[in-house]
């Protein structure tokens, strides 16, 4: 099974290449958890440039690492975390159809709503950066955006194979997905599962480590997330177009 370990250049996740996933391979022992951690790291906001924009066009993965810092990045996962109390198990679908299924997916979250004041702190700026960028390099004009914080407690069976939003259906355009795990191990599990759409049938893993944001097009890529025996914290942004007639 092809995984996808940090990298310092954002990859557009397609089939299997042979430069990654071997010496980088959750097989191979990556400790990635640690290695947002460092003192002075800045961060590098996620940037999509001709390749990544075709990549999303064609229904993979964009993946970014270190995105806002290790400062930043441990301070907002400590800030989310202690949110613990106000996480809900999670329903499939919105308004009166939500059902409550835990064998489609076991994660608890809650809704987060931007803060007021002219500045809504660095997880809002990132998903404004996301939102320029869909916008300024791959032409989808964003009307909104919902955020989601999610928590898969340890000895969770994850969330079963889907896509965000059906072609043609609902306001659900791009996915960015934040990890906020800086201890994460390989075995820990809860790895997000990637289908990529390029008739081969092939899968990738990524590791929800701290600081990695991924982005794909809600209505084109099947994901899932594995299970996992560990706690698994991430935000979900979804960038909202005009409701679909
Ligand atoms: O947390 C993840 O990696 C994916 C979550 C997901 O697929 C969803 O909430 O729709
Ligand atoms: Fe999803």
């Amino acid at each position: 099974m092809p995984t996808y370990a940090p990298a310092d250049e954002p990859r557009l996740l397609a089939a299997p290449r042979p430069s990654d996933g071997q010496a980088r391979s959750v097989d191979g022992g990556d400790s990635s958890g640690e290695r947002g951690l460092d003192p002075g790291d800045e961060g590098d906001p996620p940037a999509f440039g001709p390749d990544q924009v075709a990549g999303l066009g064609r229904g993979q993965a964009l993946v970014f690492d270190r995105v806002l810092g290790s400062a930043a990045a441990a301070l907002l996962a400590a800030e989310l975390r202690a949110m613990e109390g106000s996480l809900q198990p999670a329903a499939v679908g919105r308004s009166e159809r939500r059902l409550y299924a835990t064998d489609v997916r076991s994660d608890w979250s809650c809704w987060l709503d931007r803060p007021e004041g002219a500045d809504a702190g660095p997880l809002w700026r990132l998903f404004d950066v996301v939102a320029g960028e869909l916008r300024d390099r791959a032409w989808l004009g964003m009307e909104g955006v919902e955020v989601q914080l999610a928590l898969y407690r340890g000895d969770s069976p994850g969330y079963l194979r889907h896509r965000d939003a059906f072609v043609g259906r609902g306001r659900r355009r791009a996915t960015a997905i934040y990890y906020l795990n800086p201890n994460w191990r390989v075995g820990d599990g809860g790895e997000l599962q990637l289908f990529d759409e390029d008739g081969l049938g092939s899968e990738r893993d990524v590791q929800p480590v701290l600081d990695r944001l991924v982005v794909f097009l809600s209505d084109r890529l099947e994901h899932a997330v594995r299970p996992c025996v560990a706690p698994r914290w991430a935000v979900t942004a979804w960038f909202l177009g005009p409701e679909s007639p």
